[in-house]
């Protein structure tokens, strides 16, 4: 399959310099397997991300959480593409849950964020995900495939996206998806990816969990074919996301 195991850490809106200090210490203590195995990416707020960046091992690299939908200028408080390009800052977190649904995020929205982030040289890690009641009503696959939909539709190339699928009710609740659940959508991802963008496409594209990961359950979601990684939010402010990164040394299930 040849698809590298990515572990994202998304620290959300958490730390203070001290706090940040000390999660970065123990990543550059960590041992880990190497980059050519894993990618790993930590996720701070964007006050610290200039910080992070300059004591972080450089095997590790950085995301933002966000950016602005277009070119930058006057939009008070929002932060551009072309900011973090110009940071040395490679990867942005696009189309989180949170801000779909606290900020209103829109499926089109979201699309145009990703295509105009690709468009400047950003690799982004996209999220999708469904909320309790579209699973409880059956449309999970419906809805992930609409907001995947949103961004093929705006993008060109999938060399620089991971797709992370993060079910709206697994996230923050220590209710983590079952292997068996997770692997059933990422399969339905990968399949939705072949019949509308391509074969290669599909095989190449890492697909990552992100919903209540923690050191205890990462190993047996890692088996499952289709999950290349994860997405970590409270986890990955602990000392137990060294062991996430280790999970990429899991052998698949056939
Ligand atoms: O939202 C997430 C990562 O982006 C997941 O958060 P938790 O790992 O805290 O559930």
């Amino acid at each position: 399959m040849g698809r590298k195991f990515f572990v994202g850490g998304n620290w959300k809106c958490n730390g203070t310099t001290s706090e940040v200090k000390k999660i970065v210490t123990t990543l550059n203590e960590a041992e880990v397997p190497s980059e050519d195995v894993v990618d790993v990416v930590v996720s701070p707020p964007f006050v610290f991300l200039a910080y992070v960046k300059s004591l972080l091992r450089s095997d590790f690299h950085v995301a933002a959480q966000n950016c602005w939908v277009r070119r930058g200028g006057a939009l008070t408080g929002e932060i551009s593409a072309e900011m973090l390009v110009n940071l040395g800052i490679p990867w942005v977190i696009i189309g989180h849950s949170e801000r779909r649904q606290i900020l209103n995020e829109s499926n089109e929205f979201v699309g145009d964020k990703v295509g105009y982030a690709l468009s400047q040289g950003l690799k982004v890690i996209a999220c999708i995900g469904e909320t309790l009641e579209q699973r409880e009503s059956g449309s999970t696959v419906a809805v992930v495939a609409a907001q995947t939909k949103a961004i093929a539709d705006k993008v060109s190339s999938w060399e620089n996206i991971v797709l992370a699928y993060e079910p709206v009710w697994a996230i923050g609740t220590g209710k983590v998806a079952t292997p068996d659940q997770a692997q059933q959508v990422h399969f339905e991802l990968r399949k939705w990816l072949q019949v509308n963008v391509g074969a290669e496409v599909a095989a190449s594209t890492r697909i990552i969990y992100g919903g209540s990961v923690n050191g205890a359950n990462c190993k047996e979601l890692a088996t499952q074919p289709d999950v290349d990684g994860f997405l970590v939010g409270g986890a990955s402010l602990k000392p137990e996301f060294i062991d996430i990164i280790n999970s990429a040394t899991v052998k698949k299930d056939d």
